[in-house]
């Protein structure tokens, strides 16, 4: 009945003996409660947004539905655990492209601990965090039936200059694709961006719909949180972002949440210039040549 999702693209995963999300085959998805505060502080937001009549019904849905806390088997096999019972976001799409974009040029919560603050921080330095206010956490591009996915080891791509996370950000809307990013001389054609990216409903206005939300709303600051666009070439098959991951949500004690609308303006750039002129951006391949970016383009 549950089994490892076919479709996660970042965050702790069920393999090797470790605990991770499972679905079901009724379009649930089952997340684990994490350990420390992260598990019940994650289920006080779902809890605090389902009851808050103040979120508009538009805005919520780029929310995952939450059907409440249940206990299941883990994944690792430990015996039962409490998860997150979910709307699995990609149970719709045949072959999604999926790419999990962690918003913010700082993930660190304000009372966290200092020894977790480092840790943030530093990431936050290492990666393009910093300096784009997001970045890429992890990723897959379908490529075609015959060859799969391009999924990128998700390390590859989180210390990118703009350079590359535009490139990144354009390969994930083109045909013209391989499963190898060493094809990267290739000027990628971004056939698909009028589509996915465009459009009174694509991706753009959607984000711009988000962005004029967080310009008002002062319920909550959302740290390390992720946008997670999904698109398929399926006919019907709508472009959606939807936001995961509410571990470190905090009270926004009545001010805006400056760290997460910087981050959704930088990231509506990045997908306006690539609208307004696709061919601007001289296309680089990974530079980081200890990086194994050419990810496995298994069908899984
Ligand atoms: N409701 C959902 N439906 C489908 N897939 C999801 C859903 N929520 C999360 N995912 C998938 O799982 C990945 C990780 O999700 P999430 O960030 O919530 O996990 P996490 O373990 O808390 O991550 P992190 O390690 O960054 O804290 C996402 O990138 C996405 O691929
Ligand atoms: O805040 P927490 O609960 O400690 O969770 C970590 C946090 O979400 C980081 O942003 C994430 O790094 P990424 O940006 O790389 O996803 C890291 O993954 P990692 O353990 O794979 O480094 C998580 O463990």
């Amino acid at each position: 009945m549950f089994k490892i999702p076919d479709h996660q693209v970042a965050g702790h995963q069920a393999s090797n003996g470790m605990m991770g999300p499972v679905v079901d085959d009724s379009g649930l998805f089952f997340k684990p409660l994490q350990k420390d505060e992260r598990g019940s502080k994650e289920v006080a937001f779902y809890e605090s947004l389902a009851s808050n009549i103040d979120v508009p019904d538009k805005i919520r849905a780029y929310f995952p539905t939450f059907h409440g806390t249940q206990l299941i088997p883990a994944s690792d096999g430990s015996g039962l655990h409490p998860h997150l019972v979910l709307q699995d976001l990609v149970s719709s799409y045949k072959n999604p492209s999926i790419m999990d974009i962690k918003i913010g040029s700082r993930t660190w919560y304000p009372q966290a601990s200092e020894e977790y603050i480092q840790r943030c921080f530093k990431k936050d330095r290492e990666t393009s965090s910093l300096a784009l206010g997001f970045r890429l956490s992890g990723l897959q591009v379908h490529v075609s039936k015959e060859a799969g996915y391009w999924k990128p080891d998700r390390k590859c791509f989180q210390n990118s200059s703009a350079e590359i996370v535009k490139n990144v950000l354009k390969k994930f809307v083109s045909s013209n694709i391989s499963a190898d990013l060493d094809a990267g001389d290739l000027d990628f054609d971004c056939a698909f961006a009028p589509s996915v990216y465009g459009g009174s409903n694509g991706i753009l206005a959607q984000l711009l719909e988000l962005k004029s939300w967080f310009e008002d709303q002062k319920f909550y600051h959302f740290y390390s949180c992720s946008v997670l666009m999904v698109w398929d070439k399926e006919p019907n098959a709508a472009a959606a972002i939807k936001l995961v991951d509410f571990a470190h949500v905090v009270d926004s004690k009545c001010a805006i949440d400056h760290n997460f609308l910087g981050g959704l303006c930088s990231l509506i750039k990045f997908i306006s210039e690539i609208l307004t002129n696709p061919h601007a951006c001289p296309n680089k391949p990974c530079s980081d040549s200890n990086s194994n970016c050419n990810g496995d383009s298994s069908d899984r």
